[in-house]
């Protein structure tokens, strides 16, 4: 005899009624294929955070699998682009007709990618954290693209500092009138003529931006060089010595505090098409235990928060 499963998410009491902003799912395994301009599709190894807000006070819960599945739908028949996202989305509101009207999904993977080194002609992977958020509140679809961009930041103050010791070092060893140039030349060689270097620190950039409405395609790449070409000292992938020379020449004409690296990449986006932009600069200090941090948004009405 086959009896009937019960349906507690149909059938029982909510133990207290109310309305709710977000239910859902965190931390979805979800291998993708990752579709973006000027990139070959990309198998990626995602997680996903998955909600709907739950508007019927007294309906017990949400249909969890009706979200995954939508999902897994997404991963095993269609690659990741702001189309098939939204429908996603819609999926996630039309299976919860009378629980739902607003949806949103927040998918998390590594996007590895060929970068050129400086110099040398040579490639490697490197790898960037991005974050797809995509959200449909009564109709109206938001999709917003994260990234987090590593890169080298060398302090001003300890260059400023580092110059000083070394023009005394100098004034100390050739206190005669004229000085013979390659004298000069081979004692700026050595650790004695150059006897103070500056700190500098790995540093993150958080970037979020907001799509315009009307994006079909994600664009990651450009995202990406847009970034590292305004902060000009990414870190490498390949690194030859003259890949390495440059990457030191890079870091003593671009020196940055955190201020610096935020003001570069507002300005940069200010020059954008994306709706709203959101920075976080993180300078994980050398110099001191803690981090040194900066925050830019665009600033407009009901945008991104610093
Ligand atoms: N709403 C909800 N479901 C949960 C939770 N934790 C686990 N689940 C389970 O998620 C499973 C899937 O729920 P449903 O989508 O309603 O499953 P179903 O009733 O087989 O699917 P439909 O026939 O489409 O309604 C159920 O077995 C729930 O017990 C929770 O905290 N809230």
């Amino acid at each position: 005899m086959q009896t009937t499963m019960p349906d507690i998410a149909h059938s029982a009491d909510a133990l207290q009624t109310g309305k709710l902003d977000w239910v859902g799912m965190g931390n979805i395994e979800l291998p993708l294929l990752f579709a973006s301009k000027g990139l070959s599709d990309t198998h990626v190894t995602a997680k996903a955070d998955a909600f709907v807000n739950l508007q019927k006070e007294d309906a017990k819960g949400i249909h969890m699998s009706r979200l995954f599945l939508a999902l897994d739908t997404l991963s095993c028949e269609q690659s990741l682009t702001p189309k098939t996202l939204t429908q996603v989305l819609d999926s996630f509101i039309s299976s919860h007709q009378d629980l739902s009207n607003a949806a949103k999904v927040s998918i998390h993977f590594e996007l590895p990618l060929r970068r050129q080194s400086l110099l040398s002609q040579k490639q490697g992977w490197k790898s960037y954290p991005v974050t797809v958020t995509a959200t449909l509140n009564d109709g109206v679809a938001r999709i917003e693209l994260g990234v987090d961009v590593t890169y080298s930041s060398t302090c001003p103050c300890s260059a400023a500092l580092a110059r000083q010791l070394i023009q005394n070092a100098f004034a100390d060893k050739f206190q005669q009138q004229t000085v013979d140039t390659k004298q000069v030349h081979a004692w700026l060689g050595t650790t004695e003529g150059v006897l103070a270097t500056p700190h500098s620190q790995r540093s993150i950039a958080n970037i979020k931006v907001l799509l315009a409405s009307d994006c079909e395609e994600f664009d990651i790449l450009t995202l990406i060089n847009q970034v590292e070409n305004e902060l000009k000292t990414p870190v490498q992938a390949a690194v030859k010595r003259e890949d390495e020379q440059e990457f030191a020449r890079l870091n003593g004409q671009n020196l940055m505090f955190c201020e610096d690296a935020a003001r570069k990449l507002k300005a940069l986006f200010n020059q954008t098409n994306y709706q709203d932009f959101f920075v976080k600069i993180n300078h994980y200090e050398s110099l001191h235990a803690h981090d040194a941090v900066a925050y830019a948004v665009k600033g407009i009405d009901q945008g991104y928060k610093a």
